[in-house]
């Protein structure tokens, strides 16, 4: 195991270079799986959950090969074979084999997921899915069998708007036959990105980025190649990083509309921010105002940005109320930060956070976004050196991220623990 050293109080300052979206990625991968032959999917970003991934698709038989930035999937002699435990359980995204497995075979055997657990992570509406589309779904030993004879067309309206159960479905539904609608569908970027793919590769989906999404399934589907969009998360984690260090980074590679909701309360707090074509230029100020954020679903604040951004709003001369209306007890990362000196109180699904400097301390990462949460608090506090522990969930999200902090002048290093 590592830990993560940082001997903050350095601004940062540079240019740093975003890779592919993590949850498109791991959407994607799977995705490919409903094609018979060769999918390439470019700008894939060099993460554990990929790597994951790659294994549990190399298990159902497929050739996987990836370079670099790019994955070459060859699916053609993949089966539906039973995956009820192991790599599985290591990733929230292994339920989209349930969807892909489904519309390629009509059956799927798969473990209930795992992934980050910041709380429960119900999977009711991606089930409600499957069968509205005429699949039969028991649940044996903690794995969901799930089968259809046909998939049928069906209109779904989901109970919440849910990014997993969209996606699941769309999968699904891509090779049903006759038309799926699914309405109060998630809009996020990762699934207009998901939908993009299938569209290349022979599928008839309409409307994915709106609240309604028509998916015209279609008898097979063939292989293509794909850029997959960039990381908005991890965009905005160093957009965020420059700010609470009094920064001057450039944000490179990214689409500036997926991060409309951070760049405006940046903006409100007082940073300075420059949109360019594919990148975010964010200098930061001596001081900050306080502000109040919600989380939300797409094109609200994300709560992936919500446990990075209350490191910011710890460097503001005021209080501020973080809340998640995604996860509502989202908050691991809140008594690490505590540990670090900061003053906040959890009530119901908020932070009440009063701004103040942070010093050095021994925390840990519990999450991903948490551990991204730490790192940025790291970054601002000028004596010590903070130790973060849990640096395999920052590997799920981050890929190069000691690179990336040190070619922006930041002292980070890792260490075994
Ligand atoms: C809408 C939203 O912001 N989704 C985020 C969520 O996606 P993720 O796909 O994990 O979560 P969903 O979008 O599916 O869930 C949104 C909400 O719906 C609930 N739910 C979901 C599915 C279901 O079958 N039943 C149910 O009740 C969840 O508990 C949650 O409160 O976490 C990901 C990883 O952190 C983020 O990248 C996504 O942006
Ligand atoms: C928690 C996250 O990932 P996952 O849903 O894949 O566990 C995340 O991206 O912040």
């Amino acid at each position: 195991m590592e830990k993560l050293m940082i001997a903050g109080g350095r601004p940062l300052r540079g240019t740093v270079q975003i890779s592919g979206a993590k949850n498109s990625a791991i959407a994607l991968i799977p995705a490919a799986i409903l094609s018979e032959s060769t999918v390439i999917l470019d700008n894939l970003p060099a993460l554990s959950d990929v790597a994951i991934y790659t294994e549990l698709l190399e298990e159902l038989g497929a050739t996987v090969r990836w370079d670099n930035d790019q994955m070459v999937i060859d699916p053609s002699r993949l089966v539906s074979r039973p995956m009820p435990n192991g790599n599985v359980k290591k990733l929230r995204a292994s339920y989209y084999l349930m969807g892909a497995l489904l519309g390629r075979f009509g059956e799927a055997v798969i473990g209930m997921p795992g992934g980050c657990n910041f709380e429960p992570r119900p999977i009711d509406q991606h089930i409600k899915g499957f069968e509205a589309l005429g699949a039969q779904v028991s649940n044996e030993n903690g794995a969901l069998h799930i089968r259809a004879k046909q998939l049928r067309g069906a209109k779904i309206y989901l109970d919440v708007v849910s990014v997993g159960a969209t996606i699941n479905i769309m999968l699904a539904a891509a090779r049903a036959k006759g038309v799926t609608i699914i309405e109060n569908a998630a809009k996020e970027p990762e699934i207009i990105d998901v939908a993009t793919l299938l569209n290349a590769m022979g599928a008839k989906i309409k409307g994915a980025g709106t609240e309604t999404v028509r998916i015209e399934g279609v008898d097979g589907l063939q292989g293509c190649r794909h850029s997959i969009i960039p990381d908005r998360i991890q965009a905005g984690t160093y957009m965020i990083a420059a700010a609470a260090t009094r920064g001057d980074v450039i944000v490179d590679n990214v689409i500036p509309k997926h991060l409309e909701a951070l760049t405006a309360k940046l903006q409100e707090m007082g940073v300075h921010i420059y949109e360019m074509d594919e990148s975010i230029r964010v200098v930061g100020q001596p001081e900050y105002e306080s502000v109040d954020v919600k989380a939300l679903v797409y094109p609200g604040f994300a709560t992936d940005l919500q446990s990075p951004m209350s490191s910011l709003l710890t460097q503001t001369r005021g209080v501020s109320i973080l809340s998640d209306y995604v996860y509502s007890n989202r908050f691991k990362h809140i008594p690490e930060l505590v540990r670090m000196g900061a003053r906040i109180k959890v009530e119901g699904r908020s932070a009440i956070i009063e701004g103040g400097a942070l010093s050095s301390a021994k925390v840990k990462a519990t999450d991903l976004r948490a551990g991204a949460a730490l790192v940025i608090a790291g970054l601002t506090v000028a004596q010590g050196t903070t130790e973060i522990t849990g640096v395999e969930y920052i590997d799920r999200g981050y890929d190069h991220l000691v690179t990336n902090l040190v070619n922006l002048g930041a002292e980070v290093w890792r260490e075994k623990d």
